[in-house]
């Protein structure tokens, strides 16, 4: 059964054409990869399915659990369970702990953060303490569909390790679209699917996420302008 079924979807932001006749198909309990060059779209399309109101749809559907909800608001989308951890968090003047009393749907203890509570919210945090704030957010809201812009960014090797690992083990059952530059995330999460964006066009598709992380390795983006790797589910 489809999540999230996203058809043709074009989106403008700030009078600029950024998402061009987008697909993608996301199965429940799926992991997707969206690789891509800087630029490409990548969080344009995280903040299209979240709904901020700056991302024009001109074009195309989103649907999620059945759903058309290309034209609700972003509060309706987060309270029907759609939420992400985003590269360039807010700072907000609450604590927290305050923070997750208002939003926690279910409880979760991260060792070693504790300290972390009490202040407010990425004001002063470094990477990684954003990073840590933002995931024990989204895992307290027990969301459906989970986004990751960037997760790796900013955190050391043992703390994408912890992180990633946990996230794996906290939303195991969740549909997860994680944004990455880098390969070791990939390992981490092994995803059911590999997308590569280029152009705000989604141009290769593949259950081969390795294949097509060692070709963008070795070749770089350019290579999946014309690679024939993309194969249908
Ligand atoms: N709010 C905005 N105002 C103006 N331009 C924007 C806005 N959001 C996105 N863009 C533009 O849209 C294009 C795509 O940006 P986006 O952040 O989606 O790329 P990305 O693939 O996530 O890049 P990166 O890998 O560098 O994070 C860029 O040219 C960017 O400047």
């Amino acid at each position: 059964m489809s999540l999230l079924k996203i058809d043709d979807l074009s989106v403008e932001v700030e009078g600029k054409n950024v998402l061009e006749g987008l697909n993608l198909d996301m199965q429940k309990g799926e992991t997707h990869v969206l690789l891509g060059p800087n630029a490409s779209g990548k969080s344009t399309l995280l903040s299209a399915l979240l709904g901020f109101p700056k991302y024009n749809i001109k074009k195309g559907k989103i649907i999620y659990k059945d759903k058309d909800i290309t034209n609700i608001n972003i509060e309706e989308r987060a309270k029907r369970g759609i939420a992400a951890v985003y590269q360039n968090p807010p700072a907000i003047n609450i604590t927290l702990k305050d923070l997750l009393d208002k939003i926690s749907k279910r409880n979760v203890k991260i060792e070693g953060i504790e300290s972390l509570m009490q202040r407010n919210v990425n004001i002063g945090f470094s990477g990684g303490e954003r990073k840590f704030s933002e995931v024990i957010q989204v895992i307290s809201m027990n969301p459906d569909l989970i986004i990751l812009d960037e997760l790796d960014a900013g955190l050391d090797v043992e703390n994408l390790e912890r992180l990633s690992l946990l996230v794996k083990e906290q939303l195991n059952d969740k549909t997860i679209l994680l944004i990455t530059h880098r390969g070791k995330a990939l390992n981490y999460f092994r995803p059911d699917y590999a997308h590569v964006m280029i152009d705000g066009k989604i141009t290769c598709s593949s259950r081969n996420w390795e294949k097509i992380w060692k070709l963008i390795e070795e070749c770089g983006y350019e290579k999946c302008k014309t690679c024939k790797l993309s194969s249908s589910r």
